[in-house]
């Protein structure tokens, strides 16, 4: 079943186009991820999604609603966490939840949301006085407050330390095991690895590439590597002759095999069928940074480059 779907969304900005063709389908109980460069048109996609942009063509649908027609149902339906959320500075915690439930027709346990945020300790205290973290974790709160069947989160962890980055991972992870599919737009490829059931690479305001993590790292990858030592003298024709090899360097005893393909297993083959044992044996693991590099010609923002700590 579909959740949602983008079809040939485009917008743009005066002569700047932000979005110029992006497509795509997230189905039910999914969680699909939205990786790219700063300025790709990932907020401007999930913000038409969620009804608060208005695109200059294409179309979407969101549990089977127009979210530029069909406004309140899809409000109703659908919760968002925006990367900057403002609310009034004199709003305490549990205020702002209550507040917010008390939008929905079938809103969630707020103070259950505020426990798992671990926010019940700052209940009393007023936004302007919340850290970064604590502000980040109330604002995912919110957009699970209403109870939602879609969530569209927008930076999810950004703010958050590496251990509250887990614990906010394990609740999503629950979030998406209670049936609520979930949209992750992230600069954190470890994240997007993760959570993601599959993901799309938006550049330059279109789909580079729509899969799951491990699809997108398998198509990706270009040369792969494996290293060893040999147990006993080995011809290097052996390795050489494989049509997945591409290189083989011996430098000092250590073997170093360049290829691609299913290169591991070609070359595990070909050293058991000659009875020789591969020692100390390394293979390069690709990962999603791989993966966005070769779809986006760019590398990911590091994740130190935007981590605060939650005070
Ligand atoms: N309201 C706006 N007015 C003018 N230009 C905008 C507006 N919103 C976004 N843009 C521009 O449109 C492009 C896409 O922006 P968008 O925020 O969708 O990208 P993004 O992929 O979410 O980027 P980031 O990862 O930095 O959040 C950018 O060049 C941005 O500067």
């Amino acid at each position: 079943m579909t959740a949602l779907e983008v079809r040939n969304l485009h917008k743009r900005y005066g002569q700047h186009v932000a979005v110029d063709d992006v497509s795509f389908t997230v189905e039910k109980g999914e969680i699909f991820g939205i990786i790219g460069p700063n300025g790709a048109g990932k907020t401007t996609t999930v913000e038409s999604i969620a009804g608060l942009r208005t695109p200059d063509s294409g179309s979407l649908s969101v549990l089977g609603l127009d979210p530029t027609k069909d406004r309140a149902e899809v409000r109703e339906r659908l919760g968002v966490q925006l990367q900057e959320s403002s609310f009034p500075d004199a709003i305490k915690v549990a205020e702002a939840l209550e507040l917010h439930s008390s939008f929905y027709r079938n809103p969630a346990d707020w103070r259950e949301l505020m426990e798992l945020l671990g926010l019940t300790e700052k209940r009393d205290t007023q936004y302007k006085a919340l850290s970064g973290g604590q502000k980040q974790r109330l604002s995912i709160a919110l957009a699970l407050v209403g109870n939602p069947e879609v969530a569209i989160l927008d930076e999810l962890t950004t703010g958050l330390d590496p251990q509250a980055r887990r614990d906010t991972w394990s609740l999503i992870e629950r979030v998406r095991d209670t049936g609520v599919t979930i949209l992750l737009v992230t600069h954190f490829m470890d994240e997007a690895e993760r959570l993601s059931d599959r993901i799309a690479v938006i550049n330059g305001g279109r789909v580079a590439a729509v899969d799951t993590p491990a699809g997108l790292i398998a198509r990706s990858s270009g040369a792969r590597q494996v290293r060893f030592r040999v147990s006993q003298p080995l011809d290097r024709s052996v390795l050489t002759d494989l049509p997945d090899v591409t290189d083989v360097e011996i430098t000092e005893g250590r073997w170093l095999v360049t290829g691609r393909g299913q290169l591991l297993s070609s070359v595990a083959g070909a050293l058991a069928r000659a009875r020789v044992v591969a020692e100390d044996l390394r293979v390069d693991q690709r990962n999603l940074d791989d993966a966005f590099v070769a779809f986006t010609g760019r590398a990911p923002e590091s994740p130190g480059n935007s981590t605060r700590r939650v005070g």
